[in-house]
Parts: C-alpha cells; structure tokens; sequence
C-alpha cells in the first residue's frame, strides 16, 4: 500500500520540511502550487497542506503520517501522535501584554485574550482554573490589543521582533516549547511507515553527528579512545607507521571542535571532521 504523507505547503516550516524529505530520498515538488506529488520509486504520495489541518488528516487516518509543529498538533485536539522531533521550526508559545502591564498569568482572570491557538489556550486557562474570554484571530494577533479587541494576546513568539514592535512583552512562563515533528495516528503504526521512520531518522542522526578520523601512537590509543568512544566504538586500523593506528569515530557535531583540541594535546594528528549526509544505525 502507498504511503499518504502530509507536508506543510506554505510558511515557516514548508522550506524545511521538503528539505528534509529530499535528503531522505523522497521526490519533492518543484512548484510550490502543486497539490499533491507522487514518489512511485519508493511508494509514497505526498499531499501539500496547511500545516494547521495536517494533525486533522493524519487524526482521522486519511492520511498514514505528517510533518507539522507540537503547538499546532496539540491546538487540533486530534488523535494523533509524535512519532519524531524534527529540529527545526522551534518556537515558544507565550501570553504578551503591553510591556510593563502583566507580570504573572493569574492576572489573565477576568480578561480579553486574541490567539491563533485557541485550543492551546483554553486547555491552558481550564487546568490552572482561570476564567478569560478567549477571541479566535487569524494571524497579526499583536495588532488587536491597539484596536480594542482584545487586552493580551498568546502567541508564537521566535526572536521577539514582531512582540517588540508592537509595544508588547511576555509575562509569565513559556506554556509550550514547539519544533517542527512527524506525526501519525494513534495506535497502530501504517503498513510502510517504519522504512520512511528510519529514512528521517538516518538523516537526522547524520545532521548532528560527524565522522571524525586520527592517528595516534599506540600507547595513547586507550586515552584518546576514552576521551571519544564514539556511538558503538571506534574502528581502529593499522597505519603504514610503526606504532601508529588510525581511528574512525562518529561524535556528536556539537562539542567536536574541543575533543579535537583534547586529541591533538593527546597526541592525534592528522584530525579530520567529515559530514555524514545519511546513515542507519
Ligand atoms: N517565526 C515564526 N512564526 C510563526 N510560526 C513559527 C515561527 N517559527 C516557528 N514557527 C512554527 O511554525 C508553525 C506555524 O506554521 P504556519 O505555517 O501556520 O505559520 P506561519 O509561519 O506563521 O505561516 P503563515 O502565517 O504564513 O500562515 C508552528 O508550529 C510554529 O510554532
Ligand atoms: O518572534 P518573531 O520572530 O517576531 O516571530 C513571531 C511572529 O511570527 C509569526 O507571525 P507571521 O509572520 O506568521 O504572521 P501572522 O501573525 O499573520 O501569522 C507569529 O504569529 C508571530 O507574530
Ligand atoms: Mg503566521
């Protein structure tokens, strides 16, 4: 049975995902008005939709998986499920009031909220008890405080700018932490799905792991490989130099500019740093 994929067809996290899904190895669309795009190769059919509806499909099992954001997929209500972090598109989601107004979320009772995430909020003020009035809007949710529609607003909120723009600030705690995920139904996993799991997978290992290789003297092997033991172990192979080895390890991408200071005060010369483009593991 072919595969049905939901990918974001527009906004933040549209670029990325198809970005992902080709280094998997999966056919993307070249034109952004395309609906729907078929991978006969490799048995999958790809639907392009706002990543707002995407839990609604994948929930309701027309759809076999799907790419879309933890806030939103939370804000559907829909019976589905994470099934991977992606790394990307990370946002918080966070209440804002004029700058300087609101310092706590118990100050929320009694007033006027504008968001795009109506499900989120409501399950927000349910569980902490707290009575508000809660105004669904589209988007440019910072505008409604200035037009009298509303007294705060809860929102994305990334690098601050559209916030402080508008006179506005956080107040309270982060209520959620969203990245980009792959979802499918609850349950049972579809037929096919666990080849396309360990595609993305490999690919987001191979993101944030690197191959390292050095050479060493035999007798700092053991310290060196203390340092960097690698996933499973390293691979060590003889060198054309008397008690020389060469060593191959996967390390984390990140912290592997210092391990290769450490090595090379061990003794390791001869450090290389390649990019691993896709890997099972
Ligand atoms: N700067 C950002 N603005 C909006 N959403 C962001 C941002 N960064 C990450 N995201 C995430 O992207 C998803 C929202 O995607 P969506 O395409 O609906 O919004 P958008 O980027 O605001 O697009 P548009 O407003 O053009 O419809 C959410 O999961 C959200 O957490
Ligand atoms: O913290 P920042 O980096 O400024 O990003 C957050 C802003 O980006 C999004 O708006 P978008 O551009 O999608 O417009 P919209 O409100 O019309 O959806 C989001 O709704 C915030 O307004
Ligand atoms: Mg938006």
């Amino acid at each position: 049975m072919t595969l049905r994929i939901a990918v974001p067809n527009k906004g933040s996290l549209s670029q990325s995902a198809s970005e992902i899904l080709r280094e998997s190895g999966y056919r993307q669309r070249s034109d952004s008005k395309e609906l729907a795009l078929s991978d006969t190769e490799n048995d999958v059919e790809f639907f392009y939709l706002r990543p707002r509806d995407i839990a609604l499909y994948v929930g309701e099992g027309t759809l076999d998986a799907g790419i879309t954001g933890r806030d939103l997929l939370l804000d559907s209500g829909a019976k589905a499920t994470e099934a991977m972090q992606l790394g990307f598109g990370r946002s918080r989601f966070h209440f804002a009031g004029p700058a300087g107004r609101y310092e706590t979320l118990e100050e929320l009772a009694g007033l006027r909220i504008a968001t795009s995430y109506v499900g989120v909020v409501e399950d927000f003020l349910f569980r902490r008890g707290i009575q508000a009035s809660v105004t669904r809007l589209d988007g440019a949710v910072e505008t409604s405080i200035q037009l009298g529609v509303a007294d705060v607003i809860a929102d994305v909120v990334e690098t601050g700018s559209t916030l402080k723009a508008a006179g506005l600030a956080t107040f309270g705690e982060v209520i959620l932490d969203s990245e980009a995920v792959l979802i499918t139904r609850e349950g049972e996993r579809p037929e096919g799905f666990e080849i396309f799991h360990r595609r993305i997978e490999g690919v987001m290992v191979a993101r944030s792991y690197v191959m390292m290789d050095y050479d060493i003297e035999e007798s700092n092997l053991e310290r060196a490989t203390d340092l960097v033991p690698g996933r499973e172990g390293p691979t060590i192979s003889p060198l054309g130099k008397a008690g020389w080895v060469a060593v191959r390890v996967m390390v984390p991408r990140s912290g592997s500019q210092r391990l290769m200071d450490e090595l090379w005060s061990l003794g390791a010369r001869a450090i290389l740093l390649t990019d691993i483009h896709a890997c099972r593991l």
